[in-house]
C-alpha cells in the first residue's frame, strides 16, 4: 500500500525543512545564545565559533561569515585531571565543515526513509482503529463489516499486522501496525495477553537471528516500536486485565495507555481517572514510557516534554470525519446534540499531545528505547543460554597500569614455570638415582653369588685333586653301584 498524506495542518512544521529541535546545528548556528557548541565554550571558557559560524556560511553565501578570532590553543593541565588529559581542545582556524553533520544525516535519513512499527491493542470497539487512521490521517484501516449473526467468533487472540508505505513533504515513513483483534473480549480474559508477549518476543528473537548471521549487511526490523494500550473510559482505575497486560509488556514494549473514547467522560471525570491509573501503575511498579530529558536541551523542549508528560495517560477521541462548527469552521471531530468534540482541540482532549509524542517529536526516541528494551531482552537470553560475559571487558583501562598489572602477572608466570620446572627435574633425577642404586645393589649381589659359586667350585676342585693324589677313588663307593655307577657319577661330577 502507498498512501500520502495531505498537507499538514496549520501551524505544522516543515519535517523536510530541519526543525527547531532536529536542526540545532543549522537553525541554531545563527544564534549564539543556543548554540550547543557555544554553550560549551561559555561553560569551558572556551571559544570554539568558528565551526558555527562556518556553517552558517556555508548555507547562506548572501551573508559573508564573521571573521573568525584566531586564538593559540587551549592549555590544558594533564595533571588535573587524568581521565580527560588526552583530550586536547584545539580552537578552529577556519571552516573546517563538520558543522555540516546534521545536515548531511538528515539528507541521508530523508533518502532512506524511516520505518515505524505501532501495536495497538484493546477490547473490541475502544476505537483502535479510527485512532491509527486518525493519527496518520489516512485510511490504514477499511471500514469493517460486523460478523454475520450466527457465525462462530475466534476464541483466541489474533495477531494483524497492515503496513502502508505513507509520505509526507517527501519523507517517506513505513508504518506498520499490529492490531490485536481479540484481546479482552473473551469471559475469562486470563493469558489473553501469551499471544502479544509471544509476538513481541518473537520479533526480537528474529532480530537476534539476523544479527548472529555471518551477513548482516541488511538487517529487516519488525521489531515493535510502541505498544498504544486503550484503557476502557470506565471513570473508576484500571481493572485486574489492565494491570496484568501492562505487568507483562512494559519491559519488552514501549507503553503508552490511553483512555479510549474520553468524550464519553466529563473533564472532572477525566482528572479524577488519570490519577487512579497512574496511582495504579505507579502501585504496581509498571514502566510507561515517558520523554526523556537531557541535560542540554533548551527550554522550550524542556517545556514541551513537561507538557506532553502532563497529559500521561492521554485521553483521546478519535474521529476522521470534517465536521462543521457553530462558528463556521471545518474540523476533524465528533457531533452530539449538546456541541462537537475536536481532535485537533487541545481543550477537548489529548489527541495532539499523543500524536505530538508519538510521531513529531519521539519516534526516534521511541526507536531507539526499542534497541535498549531489545538489549535488556537480549542480555536475559544470553545468560539463560549460559553465556556469560567477562566484566573486565567494560572496565576502563588506564595503559600504565595495564603494563604493571601485565607484566605482574607474566613474572609470576614465569616464576610458576621455573619453580615446576625444577620440580620435575629433582623428581626425574630422585628416579634415576634410585634407578642406579638399584642396578649397584643388583651387580653386587650377582658378583656375591659368583664369588660364593667358584669358592665352592675352588673346595671341590682342591678336595678332588688331593684324592687324585693319595690315589683315593674319587667318589666314595657305596654298597651295589659298580664300576659303571661310579663313572657315571664321576662324568656327573665332571660336567657339573
Ligand atoms: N464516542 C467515540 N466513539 C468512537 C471514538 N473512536 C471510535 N469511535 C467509534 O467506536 C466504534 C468502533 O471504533 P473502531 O475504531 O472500529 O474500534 P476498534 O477498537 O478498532 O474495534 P475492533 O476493530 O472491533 O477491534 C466506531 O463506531 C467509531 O466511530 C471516540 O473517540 N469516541
Amino acid at each position: 500500500m502507498h498512501l500520502k498524506l495531505g498537507d499538514v495542518r496549520g501551524g505544522e512544521v516543515d519535517p523536510i525543512r530541519p526543525t527547531s529541535r532536529n536542526a540545532d546545528m543549522s537553525n541554531n548556528s545563527n544564534s549564539h545564545s543556543t548554540s550547543p557548541i557555544e554553550r560549551e565554550g561559555s561553560v569551558e571558557n572556551e571559544t570554539m565559533t568558528a565551526s558555527a559560524h562556518g556553517a552558517h556560511g556555508a548555507h547562506s553565501s548572501a551573508q559573508p561569515s564573521p571573521p573568525i578570532p584566531q586564538t593559540a590553543p587551549l592549555n590544558v593541565s594533564k595533571e588535573q585531571s587524568p581521565a580527560v588529559s588526552n583530550i586536547v581542545r584545539k580552537k578552529l582556524g577556519g571552516f573546517v565543515g563538520f558543522a555540516n553533520l546534521p545536515n548531511q544525516v538528515h539528507r541521508k535519513s530523508v533518502r532512506k526513509g524511516f520505518s515505524f512499527t505501532c501495536m495497538v491493542v484493546g477490547e473490541s470497539g475502544l476505537g483502535k482503529s479510527t485512532l491509527v487512521n486518525t493519527l496518520f490521517e489516512t485510511s490504514l484501516y477499511q471500514p469493517k463489516t460486523l460478523p454475520e449473526l450466527g457465525s462462530e467468533l475466534s476464541s483466541t487472540v489474533g495477531i494483524e499486522n497492515i503496513s502502508a508505505d505513507i509520505e509526507e513533504n517527501g519523507v517517506r515513513l513505513k508504518l506498520t501496525v499490529v492490531d490485536t483483534p481479540g484481546f479482552g473480549d473473551f469471559i475469562n480474559n486470563d493469558s489473553s495477553w501469551d499471544p502479544i508477549v509471544t509476538s513481541i518476543e518473537s520479533r526480537f528473537d528474529q532480530y537476534l537471528e539476523q544479527e548472529n548471521r555471518v551477513n548482516r549487511a541488511k538487517l529487516n526490523d519488525n521489531r515493535v516500536n510502541a505498544c498504544i494500550y486503550f484503557i476502557q473510559p470506565t471513570g473508576h482505575s484500571l481493572r485486574q486485565v489492565d494491570i496484568e497486560f501492562m505487568r507483562r509488556l512494559h519491559t519488552k514494549v514501549n507503553l503508552i495507555p490511553v483512555i479510549a473514547k474520553s468524550d464519553t467522560l466529563s473533564e472532572e471525570e477525566v482528572d479524577s481517572f488519570k490519577r487512579r491509573i497512574l496511582a495504579d501503575i505507579e502501585y504496581h511498579k509498571i514502566e510507561i514510557f515517558k520523554a526523556p530529558a537531557y541535560e542540554m536541551e533548551d527550554d522550550e523542549t524542556i517545556q514541551e516534554n513537561s507538557e506532553i508528560e502532563s497529559k500521561i495517560p492521554f485521553a483521546i477521541v478519535g474521529s476522521t470525519q470534517t465536521i462543521q462548527t457553530g462558528d463556521g469552521r471545518s474540523v476533524r471531530g465528533r457531533s452530539y446534540p449538546w456541541g462537537v468534540v475536536e481532535v485537533d482541540n487541545e481543550e477537548h482532549c489529548d489527541f495532539t499531545k499523543l500524536r505530538q509524542m508519538m510521531i513529531r517529536t519521539h519516534m526516534e526516541e521511541l526507536k531507539e528505547n526499542t534497541g535498549i528494551l531489545y538489549e535488556n531482552y537480549r542480555s536475559e537470553k544470553m545468560l539463560a543460554m549460559g553465556v556469560q560475559q567477562d566484566a573486565t571487558v567494560f572496565k576502563e583501562v588506564n595503559p600504565t597500569a595495564k603494563a604493571v598489572e601485565e607484566k605482574t602477572l607474566h613474572d609470576a608466570k614465569l616464576s610458576k614455570m621455573e619453580a615446576e620446572m625444577k620440580l620435575v627435574f629433582q623428581q626425574k633425577v630422585q628416579e634415576k638415582e634410585a634407578k642406579l642404586r638399584q642396578s649397584e645393589e643388583e651387580l653386587y649381589a650377582r658378583h656375591r653369588e659368583m664369588k660364593e659359586s667358584l669358592e665352592k667350585q675352588r673346595g671341590e676342585l682342591d678336595d678332588k685333586r688331593r684324592r687324585l693324589e693319595s690315589g683315593r677313588p674319587l667318589t666314595p663307593e657305596r654298597g651295589g653301584g659298580g664300576a659303571q655307577s661310579t663313572q657315571k657319577k664321576s662324568r656327573g661330577f665332571l660336567r657339573s
